[in-house]
């Protein structure tokens, strides 16, 4: 009942949370979030210009719940325009090709970039190498020892996924879409000094099933 409680409060409050991705020209940004929102791969490249948009819907814990997905363009040409989107975000996610070192020396750069126009202290991070399926497993294994020591230096969560063949998409987007949803909540509680009810509602952010945990049975909640 008090988590009932709780929930109708969290969710006239936890609308939506920015999140922008930024990486490498052609390092498959905007195919990993097109496989995610949209189920499509394409294997021609058309760069991004400035930026592009995708909202995601989800629900959490039954509380409906939206992801603004601010995908920009990793070109130098109009890495200006993209970074005047950075500001305000919730999580970075910083890409980088799994195929391609150089693209993760990058990725500090990108988090420099990002950070000038967002608190630290708050925003979640992301390191995520792309295009698995293209990565031999000895290259894979040898780009992944530096990529798992990079992202603790940057204090990022770090995923290799592949929006060719979907793996790893999914239990991605949903992670992120836990960890937002929970900071939001426990930021918001700690604000109104309930530290209590943040241990109620905190979520089991493994859960790959926010979708489906959440549409095969819709709480009422405030009955
Ligand atoms: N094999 C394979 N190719 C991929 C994958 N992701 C992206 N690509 C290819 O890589 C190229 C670049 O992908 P984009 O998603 O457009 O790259 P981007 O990072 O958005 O590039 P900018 O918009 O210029 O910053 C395209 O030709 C994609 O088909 C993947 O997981 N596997
Ligand atoms: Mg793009």
């Amino acid at each position: 009942m008090q988590h009932c409680f709780i929930l109708c409060f969290l969710s006239s409050r936890f609308k939506i949370s920015k999140v922008i991705v930024v990486g490498d020209l052609a390092v498959g940004k905007t195919c990993l979030i097109n496989r995610f929102c949209k189920n499509v791969f394409d294997k021609n490249y058309k760069a991004t210009i400035g930026v592009d948009f995708e909202m995601e819907r989800f629900e959490v814990l039954g509380v409906p719940f939206s992801l603004q997905l601010w995908d920009t363009a990793g070109q130098e040409r109009f890495k200006c325009i993209a970074s005047t989107y950075y500001r305000g975000a919730q999580a970075v996610i910083i890409v980088f090709d799994l195929t391609d070192v150089a693209s993760l020396e990058h990725t500090r750069q990108w988090l420099e970039d990002a950070m000038k126009e967002n608190d630290p202290t708050s925003v979640l991070l992301f390191l995520v190498g792309t295009k698995k399926d293209l990565s031999s497993p000895a290259q894979y294994t040898l780009i992944e020892q530096d990529a798992i020591q990079l992202a603790d230096q940057m204090k990022a969560e770090y995923w290799a996924v592949s929006a060719l063949s979907g793996e790893n998409v999914r239990e991605f987007f949903f992670r992120v879409a836990s960890l937002t949803f929970e900071a939001n909540v426990l930021a918001e509680l700690e604000k109104s000094g309930s530290r209590r009810i943040g241990e109620v509602v905190q979520i089991n952010s493994n859960s790959n099933n926010l979708y489906a945990t959440s549409k095969k049975k819709q709480p009422n909640c405030c009955q």
